[in-house]
């Protein structure tokens, strides 16, 4: 758990004093008020707009969307973001006509303790909880807003009997309920929005220009669910969409997921209250609006969880992949998935006129460097080594750590003169490239390179190692920091000598 204001300085980029304090920007802060301000008066003006005559607003986006802005941002939540939120409250209930001070306080005051509470609850809470990356988000989620709901629900309570004639406990559930309903609605949507730059809309407009059918199959889903709640109608019609909106939740993103759930939430509640879908209740329908409310919100629960879920799980797996086939130390492939990638791409080589090669690396006389300067000086070397090697190679190269001080690389596409090239590029870096102690001492290290060279594509991997090792050999015992090459084929058996 981490204090989300710990950021905020942290990723500040004001100016900083002699002493150290960081000086407060003017132009930031008018920066922070417009926008608090501008977000804060437009959304509440359009739940103001939207509310029933002498009731409060059932769709109130103005708190949702605040608390969303804060909790992601926190840079926001400086005194002017919260000055201008009160500014922003206050002047949407004087534009759209409410003039009474006493309403206009009670009002704002109960929206801003709804936030400042959710707000409280979300401080507590990492990164990963907050941006919806963890399993457990959603039931993090649930309860903050369920808290921030039940708080400003105490001012509700004083609020309705002095304000609307209505009952404290009316007050209170009516807007709990509201106010949880909002939340859930907006804010997975505000978190999992993904960060704005020009280049996520460039792959944005590429990837919606390649549209696979099978791909939308669950929005499509989606959307006939839907019909047939119109069709079919009756108390069990909210629920139809629900297998098709778990489907999405195994197909898409959390934030696809997110804007779907609140899609549907906005469109079953106004479908239910125009009777475009009749759930056939009997009484009044006014009775039943909290619960259809709570149903509404509770049946998008478990598609967005188990989207949430489904994303960290893939994260993980994505993770775990990353180490199983990496060398820690160098970020290199080890050798179990260079063998594999190399395998992979031998048979689709083009071998018309170009070789594919395999250089065999191997650092000299390693085991010296290890006895004199230390273990950890071993590693900076290899860590250097292979930064060092890599800046050498093309992207289309396979670089990976076979074991030790043992590197290999494939090299695809190349001819004869290029192999001898790059070998000899990298043998020189090596050799020309100090590597920096921590105690200022600089280290020179020599590398021996065996290559294999062939004109036919290798039954695998193993054979051209075999051939690429025997010439290593030779290079080692030909006194080091040199190359030999060595051509594979056919029914040669190039086993390294023995004794
Ligand atoms: N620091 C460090 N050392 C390692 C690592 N893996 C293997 N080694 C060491 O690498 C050394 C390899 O030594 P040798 O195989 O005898 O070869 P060499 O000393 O390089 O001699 P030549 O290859 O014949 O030039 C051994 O001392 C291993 O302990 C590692 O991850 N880190």
């Amino acid at each position: 758990m981490t204090d989300i204001n710990k950021k905020t300085s942290q990723a500040s980029t004001r100016p900083v004093t002699m002493s150290g304090r960081q000086e407060p920007v003017f132009s930031d802060e008018l920066h922070t008020a417009l926008i608090v301000g501008a977000l804060v008066f437009l959304s509440s003006w359009f739940g103001i707009v939207t509310r029933p005559d002498n009731n409060l607003a059932a769709f109130w986006p103005a708190n949702a969307l605040l608390l969303g802005l804060l909790v992601r941002s926190p840079r926001f939540a400086s005194p002017a973001g919260w000055i201008a939120a009160v500014l922003g409250y206050v002047a949407a209930d004087l534009f759209t006509g409410s003039s009474a001070p006493i309403k206009i306080f009670l009002l704002t005051a109960a929206n801003l303790l709804s936030v400042v509470t959710g707000y409280w609850m979300y401080a507590r809470y990492d990164e990963g909880i907050r941006n919806l990356k963890r399993s457990q988000s959603i039931l993090v989620m649930v309860v903050n807003v369920a808290v921030a709901g039940a708080v400003a629900g105490v001012l509700g309570a004083f609020i309705d009997p002095f304000l609307f004639n209505g009952t404290p406990l009316r007050g209170w559930s009516f807007w709990f309920v509201t106010e949880v309903v909002n939340y859930m609605a907006i804010l997975p949507v505000v978190f999992s929005a993904p960060k704005f730059s020009w280049r996520w809309l460039e792959r944005r407009k590429q990837s919606s220009m390649h549209i696979d059918l099978s791909h939308s199959a669950p929005i499509f889903a989606v959307v006939l669910s839907c019909i047939l709640s119109v069709l079919i109608g009756g108390p069990g019609a909210v629920a139809f969409p629900v297998p098709a909106l778990l489907w999405c939740s195994v197909t898409y993103s959390v934030f696809t997921m997110a804007v779907l759930t609140l899609g549907f939430s906005v469109w079953t509640l106004i479908a239910i209250s125009t009777q475009v879908i009749d759930l056939a209740i009997a009484g009044s329908m006014i009775d039943a609006e909290m619960s259809i409310r709570i149903g509404v919100t509770l049946v998008t629960l478990a598609p967005i969880t188990l989207a949430v879920v489904m994303q960290s799980r893939n994260e993980l797996l994505r993770r775990l992949l990353d180490i199983a086939s990496h060398d820690q130390l160098t970020g290199l492939l080890n050798r179990h998935a260079f063998r594999e990638r190399c395998n992979t791409l031998l048979p689709q080589l083009v071998i018309d006129g170009k070789s594919a090669s395999l250089l065999m690396i191997d650092i000299d006389h390693f085991k010296t460097v290890n006895d004199t300067y230390g273990h950890a000086a071993g590693d900076q070397a290899l860590i250097n080594f292979s930064r060092s090697a890599s800046a050498c190679l093309r992207s289309s190269d396979v670089f990976g750590r076979l074991g030790g001080e043992e590197f290999a690389v494939l090299l695809p596409d190349c001819l004869r003169a290029d192999v001898q090239a790059i070998a000899e590029r990298i043998r020189q870096t090596i050799a020309e490239t100090p590597i920096d102690l921590n105690n200022n001492f600089q280290l020179s290290i020599t590398v021996s390179i065996g290559a294999a060279v062939t004109y036919e594509a290798p039954p695998d991997v193993d054979s051209l190692l075999l051939v690429a090792d025997s010439a290593l050999y030779r290079a080692k015992n030909g006194g080091r920091n040199r190359i030999v090459e060595s051509e594979f084929q056919f029914g040669q058996i190039a086993a390294r000598p023995t004794g």
